[in-house]
C-alpha cells in the first residue's frame, strides 16, 4: 500500500491536475530556458489557480520558441529586458547561473516586479547583503517581494524533521549529498567560476542549510574545509567538498558532498543529528522507572534533503539510560525508535494547505504567492536574513579552503 501510494504520489507530481485560473492570477515571466524551469515552475504552476506562466525569453530566440511551444507558454519575448519591461508581467522567475542572479534580480525589482530567484540567491555574502538589504525591497508595504527559491524548506517532511529536534541540545550533525558524475558534465554552469561555479555553492547549499537548521543557529567557525578542485581549466571550482563547523552551543556540524561520485553510486541525501543526553520528560520513560534518574539521548535521521515530497523518512531513536538517584552507573538502558513521514501538513497535525501530489516546488509556490497576496499560509518562507546567513556560511567554507570566495558580479557598482 505504501509502495503503491508512493508510485501514485510521484506519478501525479509529474502530471498534476490543472486548475482553472482566477481573475487576479499573477503573470510570471521567465529569464532563460533553463533545465530546472519545468520542474521548479511549469509543473507547480499548473495546479495553482493564481499563477499563469505568461512569457519566456532566452538569449537565443529560437530556443525560447521551442521551449515555449513544448511547455505551452503563450508569449516569447526577444530578450530578458523585454520580460522586465512588460507591464502585464507581475513576477519574474530567475533560473540563470548564480553569478547573474544579483544583476537580474535587481533589474527586475527596479521595474517593480516580484522575484522568485533560484538558489543559491547570490555568489557570496557581499552580494547577498547588497541584494537582500536593497532599498528597492523596502519602498512600501506594497513593494516587491523577493525570495530565494530554496524549495526543500517548504516540504512538510522537512518541517516534520525540524519538529522532532531540540536545537539548543544538538551536539553533532552531519549532512551528506553524493551525486554520481554523469548528472553534471564538466562544461556545466556549475563548473564555470566566472558565473558562480562550485559544487559547494550549488549542491552544498542543501546539506549546509540543513545543519544550520538542526542547530537553529549560525556557525561560529569553520574549523576544517577540504575541497577537491576540477582539473584545469576549471580548477577554481570544487567538485567535492567537506567542511566542519563549530556552533555557538559547542556542537559540531559537518557537510560532505560531491558532484563526482562514482557512476554506479546511489544514495539519498541524508542528515543525522545527535543530541546531548537530557533528563527524560514526564511520560517519555517507563512507569517502572519512577524515582530513578532517566536521561534521553536522541538521534534523528532525515532521509532525502532535496526532494522529500517524492520520498522521505524521519527516524527518531531515543536511548534511555536509567540510574539510581545520585549514581553515575547505568543500571538499565533501552532504545525507542519511531519513524515519521509527512507528505502533507495534515500528516503532522498542522492546518496548512497541501496535497500528496504537491512537490517541494509546489509547496514553495504556494507560500510565495501567499506572501505576494498578503496571506498567512503555512508560515514557512525564506527570509532575506536567512539567505544572507546561508551565504555567510558558504563563504566561511570557501575562505577556509584554498579556493577562495566565489567572484562578485562585475556589475556590482551599479547596484550598491
Ligand atoms: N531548485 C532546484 O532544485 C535547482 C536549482 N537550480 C539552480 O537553477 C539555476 C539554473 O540551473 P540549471 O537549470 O541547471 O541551468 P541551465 O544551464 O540549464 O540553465 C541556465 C540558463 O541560464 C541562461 N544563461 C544566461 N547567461 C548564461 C551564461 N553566461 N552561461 C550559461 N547560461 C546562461 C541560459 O538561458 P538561455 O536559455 O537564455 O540561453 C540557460 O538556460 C542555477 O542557479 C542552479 O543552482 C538548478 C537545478 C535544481
Ligand atoms: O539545486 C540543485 O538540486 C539538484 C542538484 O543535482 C543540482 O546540482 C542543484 O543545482
Amino acid at each position: 500500500m505504501d509502495f503503491l501510494g508512493g508510485v501514485r504520489r510521484n506519478w501525479r507530481q509529474f502530471d498534476p491536475p490543472v486548475a482553472s485560473k482566477q481573475e487576479d492570477a499573477l503573470k510570471f515571466g521567465i529569464l532563460g530556458a533553463a533545465n530546472i524551469v519545468p520542474m521548479a515552475l511549469i509543473l507547480p504552476a499548473r495546479s495553482h489557480s493564481q499563477v499563469i506562466i505568461h512569457a519566456i525569453a532566452a538569449r537565443d530566440k529560437t530556443r525560447a520558441i521551442v521551449f515555449a511551444k513544448k511547455h505551452g507558454i503563450p508569449v516569447v519575448k526577444n530578450s530578458y529586458e523585454e520580460i522586465l519591461d512588460d507591464p502585464a508581467i507581475d513576477v519574474v522567475y530567475i533560473p540563470l547561473p548564480t553569478g547573474l542572479h544579483l544583476e537580474w534580480a535587481l533589474k527586475a525589482l527596479s521595474k517593480g516586479k516580484h522575484v522568485l530567484l533560484e538558489k543559491p540567491a547570490t555568489s557570496n555574502a557581499h552580494e547577498a547583503e547588497i541584494l537582500h538589504h536593497h532599498r528597492l525591497l523596502n519602498q512600501s508595504s506594497e513593494g516587491p517581494i523577493l525570495m530565494e527559491a530554496f524549495h526543500s524548506r517548504f516540504a512538510p517532511g522537512w518541517q516534520q524533521f525540524l519538529a522532532v529536534l531540540d536545537p539548543p541540545n544538538v551536539s553533532h550533525a552531519i549532512a551528506k549529498n553524493m551525486v554520481p558524475s554523469y548528472i553534471v558534465s564538466d562544461d556545466d554552469i556549475r563548473f564555470d567560476y566566472s558565473i558562480g561555479g562550485g559544487a559547494l555553492l550549488d549542491l552544498g547549499t542543501y546539506p549546509l542549510a540543513s545543519i544550520r537548521d538542526a542547530f537553529g543557529a549560525e556557525p561560529e567557525e569553520c574549523i576544517d574545509a577540504k575541497m577537491t578542485p576540477m582539473a584545469p581549466p576549471r580548477e577554481k571550482c570544487d567538485h567535492t567538498f567537506y567542511a566542519k563547523f563549530r556552533f555557538p552551543n559547542g556542537g559540531i556540524g559537518e557537510v560532505d558532498g560531491t558532484l563526482r561520485a562514482p557512476k554506479t553510486h546511489f544514495s539519498l541525501p541524508t542528515i543525522t543529528v545527535t543530541h546531548k543526553p537530557v533528563p527524560a520528560q514526564d511520560g517519555e520513560n517507563k512507569a517502572s522507572d519512577k524515582g530513578a534518574e532517566v536521561t534521553r539521548t536522541r538521534k534523528v535521521t532525515f532521509c532525502n534533503l532535496l526532494w522529500p515530497t517524492n520520498y522521505h523518512y524521519v527516524t527518531v531513536e531515543d536511548k534511555f539510560e536509567i540510574r539510581d538517584a545520585g549514581s553515575s552507573t547505568v543500571k538499565r538502558e533501552y532504545t525507542k525508535t519511531e519513524t515519521k513521514k509527512a507528505y502533507t501538513f495534515r500528516d503532522m497535525g498542522r492546518d496548512a494547505a497541501g496535497e500528496t501530489h504537491w512537490s517541494t516546488y509546489r509547496y514553495m509556490l504556494e507560500e510565495f504567492v501567499n506572501k505576494i497576496k498578503g496571506r498567512k499560509g503555512s508560515g514557512v518562507f525564506v527570509s532575506h536574513e536567512e539567505s544572507i546567513a546561508q551565504s555567510r556560511a558558504l563563504d566561511m567554507i570557501y575562505e577556509k579552503s584554498s579556493l577562495g570566495l566565489r567572484p562578485t558580479s562585475k556589475r556590482v557598482s551599479e547596484f550598491a
